[in-house]
């Protein structure tokens, strides 16, 4: 039997038709992606298409991992010189042969989130802008829109004519875009923007680009923005070998720019596309494509679907309602750790899905206490925690010294005693010279006034020469060592902070990280291994040897599928969200619905919906009514039973425990106030008891990410212990608040940290929110 018989009709037509334009249209685990692997299979084994001919495209470094082990798994040989990769490794890989012919340096960097917040405050100040009105984000998604959509500076600039606000962009966007430039740096948006201009100014690099990927495939179509299309259209314009695989229902990118018009547009651009339609569903019972079929049937304007599966019947869809957040998290970590312990089930087999990052923490929390091994996917990426960014800008300086947000990130870290006046004085000779900062500080004697401030940056600039001399003798590993030791960053990270030990405990992973980099590249290099560290999306932390439960937002999970599913904080105002709630247009709620689509859809065999009759969210207690995708499922497709019979006395005491700590970081009554008034609680937390958090000794402890239990501890600690403040407003007057906008003051009780107070928003109804939180303004 060959491997090409486990595929049923259409899949097997699509994967036989190799030559011309191909379109696969098809519901979720309709075996879209399997139809993918086993097409490059085909090329090779059964076409004698040389695997270097061959690029395949998917949305995340996991998912690219996971194809290649497929691909690995179904081609005898060859496979490791297929390209799959995402679309930012792929341009990357271009961009460092050739950025060169349109101006850049092909040692660039990649800035990150957080960089281009830098860069992006650094140009409003440069423009006199108050930033208190602008915000760097509102600029940076204009600017990222303005990409998505291959919109350059003068394009942007031409249009925005006339219109204040635009025309204030559109400087921002030239400041930024030069300061980038002057960096040698681009931001993620870039890699993407900077491919197709070379492509589009150089025919022959496209050409030979043309000539090596003859055929190309493109993983989650659905979610590629215009330029993403762009690069494609222009990489497949002369063989036009291309096949794309998607699901318009799980189109959840629409805010990144992603464009469902690319697959009505691809037969345009592809007139002789064979469009392929895949119904069945290979990975979930019918009662959990039932439910998904339930919801995403409510949004307009799509193309009915038929998918059906052979897996007929199946556990009913759970939904359980909880009075708090905690009480959710409480049962799902408890449900998991009691299915693994009674139940034999692997922890890896497990996921929880959430709409939000903030959701993570107390989901967090619980596993700990549960002794549940977990590991956060996003939110909390490890490469953007403040002593991995630190260790990675003092490498990126020893790499090149030519991005001046890492040289300014580490100049003063540890503590150097040089100055702001000190840094403005070299950042303007560095600007008047077009050079770097690191540069100018290379050229410390030149710069007038400094005084003592020289010698200091005269020993930084020795510091790191000493670091470049080792690094040709030392591996990457042997240099973060080094460098540790030599700015004594251990003692630096014990002073900064109550989480000092994890934060050592972070940078003995990236020395780990390090090490296995170098032991699966040959030619290791410095430059490499920041490239790739630059890339990892935050999916990419996760082993998949580990055998832990997933934490991790609905966007993260595309693709991706789990025996068990849990889908938390199902509640109209989280998910779907505030915004999309109360928007005029249907375009959001339709979009959180793909999500929960999505969300429903990773499930194979087990799905629960859980959500919560209140939520603290920033010291607000908001109370949501369940959300409408739940209301959307037919009652007798859901199993909706009693939360709370099976509580122990343990995590009663336990509850009461979390509970009171909310209370000391949120202000007196915490508990009370989250659990409301609307009677519905069993139990309430008479004693305080607080147990001992120690993970129980019989259950694997492993926390990652930033459950350990220091930083737990941190909520407490870190928690601002506040007197109360005299407020500005009183009863009846009328007040704004940031997200509700306007309403009428109902009710102040003074608490013994804080003020609770009780508005009547005009549009967003009643919410009770402590003082010190809420920032309420008087009118
Ligand atoms: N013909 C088939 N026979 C047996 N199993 C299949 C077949 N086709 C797909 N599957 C299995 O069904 C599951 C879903 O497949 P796959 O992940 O390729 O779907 P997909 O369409 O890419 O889903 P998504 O839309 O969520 O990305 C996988 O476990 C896959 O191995
Ligand atoms: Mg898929």
């Amino acid at each position: 039997m060959s491997i090409y018989d486990t595929l049923n009709k259409e899949q097997k037509e699509a994967v036989l038709r190799t030559d011309g334009p191909v379109l696969l249209l098809a519901g979720a685990g309709s075996g879209k992606t399997r139809v993918l692997t086993h097409r490059i299979a085909y090329l090779i084994d059964e076409m004698g298409v040389k695997p270097w001919n061959i690029l395949a495209i998917t949305f995340t470094n996991k998912a690219a991992g996971e194809m290649r082990d497929r691909v690995d798994r179904l081609v005898g040989f060859g496979a490791d010189q297929v390209w799959v990769s995402t679309f930012h490794s792929s341009c990357v890989r271009i961009l460092r042969r050739y950025i060169d012919r349109i101006g850049y340096d092909n040692g660039f960097t990649i800035y990150d989130a957080d960089d281009q917040k830098t860069v992006m405050k650094a140009v409003i100040r440069r423009l006199n802008l108050d930033p208190k009105i602008y915000k760097e984000r509102n600029f940076l998604s204009a600017v990222s829109s303005a990409k998505d959509e291959l919109i350059s500076v003068s394009e942007f600039e031409r249009r925005a004519a006339g219109d204040y606000n635009r025309s204030l962009q559109a400087r921002a966007y030239r400041e930024y875009q030069e300061t980038l430039r002057a960096n040698n740096a681009l931001d993620f948006d870039d890699i993407i923007v900077k491919t197709v201009e070379l492509f589009r100014n150089c025919p022959e690099v496209l050409d030979s680009y043309q000539e090596r990927f003859q055929y190309i495939m493109v993983d989650e179509y659905q979610d590629t923005n215009t330029a993403q299309f762009e690069l494609v259209r222009l990489l497949a314009e002369k063989y036009r070998n291309l096949c794309v695989v998607g699901d318009d229902d799980q189109s959840i990118y629409k805010f990144r720019g992603a464009n469902i018009r690319n697959i009505l547009d691809f037969e345009k651009y592809f007139p002789e596309a064979a469009v392929i339609r895949l119904e069945q569903n290979y990975r979930s019972t019918q009662a959990i494509l039932d439910a998904a079929n339930a919801v995403i049937r409510n949004n307009t304007g799509r193309k009915e679907k038929t998918l059906w599966t052979g897996r007929m019947g199946g556990e009913k869809v759970r939904f359980r309602q909880f009075d708090s957040a905690y009480e959710e998290a409480e049962y799902i970590a408890e449900e998991i750790a009691r299915k693994a312990v009674k139940k034999g089930m692997e922890y890896r087999d497990c996921a929880v899905l959430f709409r939000t990052n903030a959701q993570a923490r107390l989901l967090e929390e619980r596993m700990i206490m549960e002794g549940v091994p977990y590991n956060v996917v996003g939110g909390t990426n490890f490469y953007s925690r403040l002593e991995i960014k630190d260790i990675l800008a003092y490498l990126k300086t020893v790499d090149s010294g030519r991005d001046d947000v890492a040289v300014r990130r580490i100049i003063n870290v540890p503590r150097r005693g040089i100055g702001n006046a000190t840094l403005e004085k070299a950042e303007e000779f560095a600007r008047l010279r077009g050079i770097g900062l690191y540069s100018a500080f290379e050229r410390v004697d030149e710069i007038e006034g400094l005084g003592r401030a020289a010698a200091k940056i005269r020993s930084f600039v020795e510091l790191i020469r000493k670091f470049r001399e080792a690094r040709s003798r030392m591996t990457v590993a042997e240099l973060i060592q080094l460098i540790i030791e030599q700015i004594g960053y251990e003692a630096y990270l014990q002073d900064y902070d109550d989480d000092g030990e994890d934060r050592i405990a972070n940078v003995d992973e990236l020395i780990t990280k390090a090490v296995n980099y170098a032991k699966t590249h040959e030619e290791a290099t410095l430059q490499e291994f920041l490239e790739e560290v630059a890339l990892v999306a935050d999916i990419d932390n996760v082993n998949d040897n580990d055998n832990r439960v997933l934490l991790m937002t609905l966007h993260s999970a595309k693709g991706l599928e789990f025996p068990c599913v849990y889908l938390a904080g199902l509640e109209d105002g989280l998910f779907p969200g505030y915004m999309a709630v109360n928007s005029d247009s249907i375009e959001d709620l339709e979009e959180e619905r793909r999500l929960a689509y999505v969300g429903i859809t990773r499930a194979k065999d087990e799905l629960i919906l859980t959500s919560a009759r209140t939520r603290m969210i920033r010291g607000e207690t908001q109370y949501n009514p369940v959300s409408r995708f739940v209301r959307e499922i037919p009652p007798e497709l859901l199993e909706s039973g009693s939360a709370f019979g099976r509580k122990t006395a343990d995590s009663r005491a336990a509850s009461a425990f979390t509970d009171r700590r909310r209370d000391v970081s949120q202000g007196d009554s915490g508990a009370r106030a989250a659990r409301g008034s609307d009677g519905v609680a069993d139990y309430r937390p008479k004693a305080i008891v607080r147990p001992k958090v120690t993970p129980r000794a019989d259950k694997p402890f492993i926390a990652k990410g930033i459950g350990s239990l220091n930083q737990l501890a941190g909520i407490s600690r870190g928690a601002v212990y506040k007197a109360p403040e005299a407020l500005t407003y009183s009863v009846g007057d009328r007040v704004s608040h940031m997200k509700y906008g306007e309403g009428k003051v109902i009710k102040i009780d003074r608490e013994e940290r804080d003020y609770k107070v009780t508005v009547n928003f005009d549009k967003a109804g009643q919410k009770i929110m402590y003082a010190s939180f809420a920032k309420l303004k008087r009118l």
